[in-house]
């Protein structure tokens, strides 16, 4: 049986929750065919956990990416891409693929670690992705720096800044709010180009989300390679993700991954959808 087949253009989390792991693992629930173009080796101090990014030569990059399209791609997924030519040459693989099945995750920062990758990033992608995607999914942080608003910190500043955002190309946009957003729920805005939704689900006390935002893009990219609109899309992910959070697990004293695997074993928990 052919498979869809889901490239992820990404980091490896050597700890295993998030980057190229993480998508690899959800594109498997998902029941689609995994690939990875290898940008950076994330590793980690076995001492407070500090993280060490490593980006591999641009030209083995490169050939990984000549190797995963010459397959013929359903949808594409980035992820840490840290330097600017990092960032080009991803916008050129996707123009080059044809899909328009496009998830633009624009990972800034690890979780828990407070300096950005390279500040020329967010212009690199502005100027090479976000024109690119049928969905953007950035964090509160990650959203003002692309809208260049400031860290939204409500829910109207976050539909200014999808607003924004779409005016820079992305097609549609969800703002994860998780749990740093100040509302009873762990909630997420999604703008389709035309209507505002809230996703809603429960939000889950413990700090063991590491992986979550790759997880939740991830989910995206295999929901359009399986033929979902974006609404369906993002709605599974948003199950997928809180079933993960909601059994995450401590993998050592510094971090607790979500558990990919949940919601196939366990269910999800409810999401609620609503026009705002
Ligand atoms: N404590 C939590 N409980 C429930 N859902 C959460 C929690 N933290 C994050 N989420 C959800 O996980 C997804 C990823 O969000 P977030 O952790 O903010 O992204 P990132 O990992 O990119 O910083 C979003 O759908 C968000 O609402
Ligand atoms: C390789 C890599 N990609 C992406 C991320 C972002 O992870 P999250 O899903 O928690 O936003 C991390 C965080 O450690 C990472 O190591
Ligand atoms: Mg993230």
């Amino acid at each position: 049986m052919a498979l869809k087949k889901t490239l992820t253009i990404a980091g490896s989390d050597t700890s295993g929750g998030a980057g190229m792991q993480a998508d690899l693992k959800t594109f498997q629930e998902h029941g689609t065919y995994g690939m990875v173009a290898l940008t950076v080796v994330v590793t980690m101090e076995p001492n407070g956990w500090a993280h060490n990014v490593t980006p591999l030569p641009t030209e083995l990059l490169q050939k990984q990416i000549d190797t995963a399209l010459s397959t013929g791609i359903d949808a594409i997924k980035t992820g840490m891409l840290s330097t600017e030519e990092i960032i080009r040459i991803a916008g050129d693989a996707i123009s080059k693929s044809g899909t328009p099945n496009v998830v633009i995750d624009p990972v800034m920062v690890c979780k828990g670690e407070d300096e950005v990758l390279n500040p020329g990033n967010t212009d690199a992608m502005i100027q090479h992705l976000l024109p690119l995607a049928a969905v953007t999914t950035p964090n509160l942080f990650e959203a003002g720096q692309l809208a260049g608003t400031g860290t939204p910190n409500t829910i109207e500043e976050m539909k200014t800044a999808a607003r924004k955002i779409h005016e820079l190309g992305a097609k549609a946009i969800v703002i994860k709010g998780g749990k740093a957003l100040a509302t009873e729920k762990a909630t997420d805005l999604f703008f389709d180009g035309e209507k505002f939704y809230l996703l809603e689900s429960e939000k889950v006390a413990s700090t063991y989300n590491h992986g979550a935002g790759c997880t939740f893009a991830a989910s995206v990219t295999a929901n359009l390679a399986n033929g979902l609109s974006v609404k369906e899309a993002v709605i599974e992910a948003k199950e997928f993700v809180s079933a993960a959070i909601a059994h995450g697990w401590a993998l050592n004293d510094y971090v607790g991954p979500v558990m990919h695997g949940a919601k196939s074993r366990f269910g999800a928990p409810q999401v609620t959808v609503t026009e705002i």
